[in-house]
């Protein structure tokens, strides 16, 4: 079984500074770093080091090969990732002392994705395989629409949320995961509780999965109804936590485990994540996780 996960692939280029650059002011920073970045790309770290076969699909600028080498050297495949013209999605991220941050974001080549590529990609797909995707990347509902014609089963992950574009596509999707903020969005309130009395009637026949950071996550289908807590740890950064769920969590499910079993392996993986700086180098790998369920209860 194997998921095609379309998605983002970006370079975060993160600068050190005493404060936000001012109109007008050239600021030299000593401390700079380039991370692989984007929530397409993490997902697919998560899910490749969850033990999922994972194949990526977006499109890079062909001077950032190095990328791929990155991410294949995680475990993913990139044979399906195209070269563009257009530069690489990329942010460019002041970091202050106070932990604050200002972004730029580019999307690049990740909103160059092709109908043909996805045809392409799709037609190799089986049913039983999965397609994931996020908000990052183009042609979100074309790429739905060719995957239910072929039978795959698509996981949705509105994320940054646009909710006119996810409500348009939510009779395409199998499994929809949201964090809270999205899940607010859809249901139009800014109060989780009614959020999470809502969403069930309004949405009856969807099947969600709700991330409620360390107040654990929800699953929701029709009547059914499952909660798992977060592990409590000491958290030092939560970036990347979500994509780390996604991708323990569909790994898990695609293995067969149940509801219940994929959102408590996901949550141990995410706990882990939070404990450490940065996105897709805090993703742990299945063994540690396998460790923290057998050392830590709920
Ligand atoms: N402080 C925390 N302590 C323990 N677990 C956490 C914490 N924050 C997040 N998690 C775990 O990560 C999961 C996903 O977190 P969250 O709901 O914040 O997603 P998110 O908003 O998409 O994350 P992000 O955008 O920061 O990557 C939660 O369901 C929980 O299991």
């Amino acid at each position: 079984m194997t998921i095609y996960n379309v998605g983002s692939i970006n370079l975060d280029h993160v600068y050190q500074l005493d404060h936000f650059v001012r109109p007008g002011e050239t600021m030299a920073s000593d401390s700079y770093q380039c991370l692989l970045g984007g929530k397409g790309a993490n997902q697919s770290v998560a899910l490749a080091k969850a033990g999922a076969e994972v194949k990526h699909v977006g499109a890079i600028h062909p001077s950032n090969q190095a990328v791929l080498d990155q991410l294949q050297a995680l475990g993913v495949d990139t044979s399906l990732v195209a070269f563009s013209d257009v530069a690489t999605g990329h942010a460019i991220i002041q970091l202050t002392k106070q932990a604050e941050n200002s972004i730029i974001l580019y999307q690049g080549a990740n909103h160059q994705l092709t109908e043909l590529q996805v045809d392409e990609v799709l037609s190799q797909a089986q049913s039983g395989d999965w397609v994931l995707l996020q908000n990052e990347t183009n042609l979100i509902e074309y790429t739905m629409r060719k995957a239910q014609s072929l039978g795959v089963k698509v996981a949705f992950n509105p994320a940054p949320m646009d909710a006119t574009l996810t409500q348009k596509v939510l009779g395409l999707v199998d499994l929809l995961i949201v964090n809270e903020v999205e899940a607010m969005d859809l249901i139009g309130t800014t109060d989780i509780e009614t959020t999470l009395a809502e969403f069930p009637k309004k949405y009856p026949d969807l099947a969600v999965i709700m991330t409620l950071g360390k107040a654990g996550v929800y699953y929701f289908y029709g009547e059914e109804v499952v909660s798992v807590k977060a592990f409590s740890v000491d958290a030092v950064d939560t970036t990347g936590a979500g994509d780390t769920f996604i991708g323990f969590c569909l790994s898990a499910l695609m293995k067969g485990e149940d509801m219940t079993q994929a959102m408590t392996r996901a949550c141990a993986a995410s706990a882990i994540c939070v404990t450490r700086l940065g996105a897709a180098s805090a993703i742990p790998t299945q063994h540690e996780v396998t460790e923290f369920l057998a050392n830590n209860t709920q």
